[in-house]
């Protein structure tokens, strides 16, 4: 029987990874031949009825009552399991006490006060805490509750939500729940795109490189539009153009497993268009000025959740 899943603070992010998930799921049902997910074919079950590993039922909490109806009308919108998720506002001792496994998606400045709320402790205890907080640690996240309460950390971003997303997780400490404890956050987290252990000392380059990633080519991806806008092309057309060449450059990059230099230097005729603009971006300094973007993010990363100096 599959498990309770909790997000505590259910806004952008905690929206983007749980639609993400029950559409994985609905997916799933859907190919083992279920036409709708609570009926049932003769033979076949709903995965999480099988699997202790896979999300059964989902709660999500926020603070205001406001975004709760505005939540609860988005997850109606959805459909499928989604119309399902209950969806509450201060009421996070209740939500947690009632899962087995919470995800933590509120502000990295307010962790602490959503940790330290009476009663969240006892909540919280012999259960799986996964955090996507930006620079607040293991150890500040393992001081706020019961040493029985198992702490990790995971970097996602928001394509999970079109189950396109990257996700960074901290490595697992050995422990007698280990397998279990890999195979569900291996089970959230690659149902919505691709999903890696790293050690926490990297996650604040992760933040920068993957957590923020989507923002830093939006932007690159915006410019190409605008380039080939000003050059006559009507604005929609050359923004598809601009999104769909750079899905292809990285789908290329991820299956080939070639450098990018090789994909750059086969589109790169000499005498050529193509290095006429590279050069000009080069003049630019684009490359230094994007790898900088991610030394900055990288350091203000590591502020965010920490007492102001
Ligand atoms: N945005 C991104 O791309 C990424 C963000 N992150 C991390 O994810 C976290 C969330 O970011 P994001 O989703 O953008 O932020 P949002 O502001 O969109 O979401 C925060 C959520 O927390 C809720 N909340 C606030 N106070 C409480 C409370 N006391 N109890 C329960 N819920 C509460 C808010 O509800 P209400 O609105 O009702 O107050 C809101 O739903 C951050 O820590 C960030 O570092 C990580 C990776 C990528
Ligand atoms: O900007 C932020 O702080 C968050 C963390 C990564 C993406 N958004």
């Amino acid at each position: 029987m599959g498990y309770t899943l909790c997000v505590l603070g259910c806004g952008t992010m905690g929206i983007s990874v749980l639609s993400g998930v029950i559409a994985s799921l609905d997916t799933q049902s859907r190919l083992l031949g279920l036409q709708k997910w609570e009926s049932h074919t003769p033979g076949t079950v709903t995965p999480e009825e099988t699997e202790p590993s896979v999300p059964a039922r989902f709660i999500a909490c926020v603070g205001h009552e406001g975004s709760a109806l505005r939540l609860q009308k988005t997850f109606r919108s959805l459909g499928g399991r989604a119309e399902k998720i209950e969806v509450l506002h201060s009421k996070n001792i209740e939500a947690v006490q009632q899962s087995d496994v919470v995800l933590l998606c509120c502000k990295p400045q307010t962790a602490h006060v959503v940790l330290n709320e009476p009663g969240m402790q006892d909540a919280l205890d012999g259960k799986l805490l996964i955090s996507i907080l930006a620079g607040v640690t293991i150890s500040q996240l393992a001081s706020w509750v019961h040493s029985t309460t198992k702490v990790i950390r995971a970097m996602p971003n928001t394509p999970c939500k079109i189950r396109e997303g990257m996700t960074v997780v901290s490595t697992l400490p050995p422990s007698a729940n280990e397998e279990l404890e890999r195979d569900i956050i291996l089970k959230i987290f690659s149902s919505i795109g691709r999903c890696r252990f790293l050690e926490e000392k990297h996650f604040d380059a992760c933040t920068a490189l993957s957590g923020s990633g989507p923002a830093f080519a939006c932007i690159f991806l915006e410019a190409m539009a605008d380039g080939g806008v000003m050059m006559g092309l009507p604005r929609a057309e050359a923004l598809e153009l601009a999104a769909q060449t750079l899905q292809g450059a990285a789908r290329m990059v991820l299956q080939s497993g070639s450098h990018p230099s090789q994909l750059k230097d086969a589109v790169t005729t000499p005498g050529g268009c193509t290095i006429a603009g590279l050069l000009a971006l080069e003049d630019g300094r684009v490359r230094s000025t994007i790898a900088r973007g991610i030394q900055v993010a990288t350091e203000r990363a590591s502020e965010l959740g920490q007492p102001k100096k």
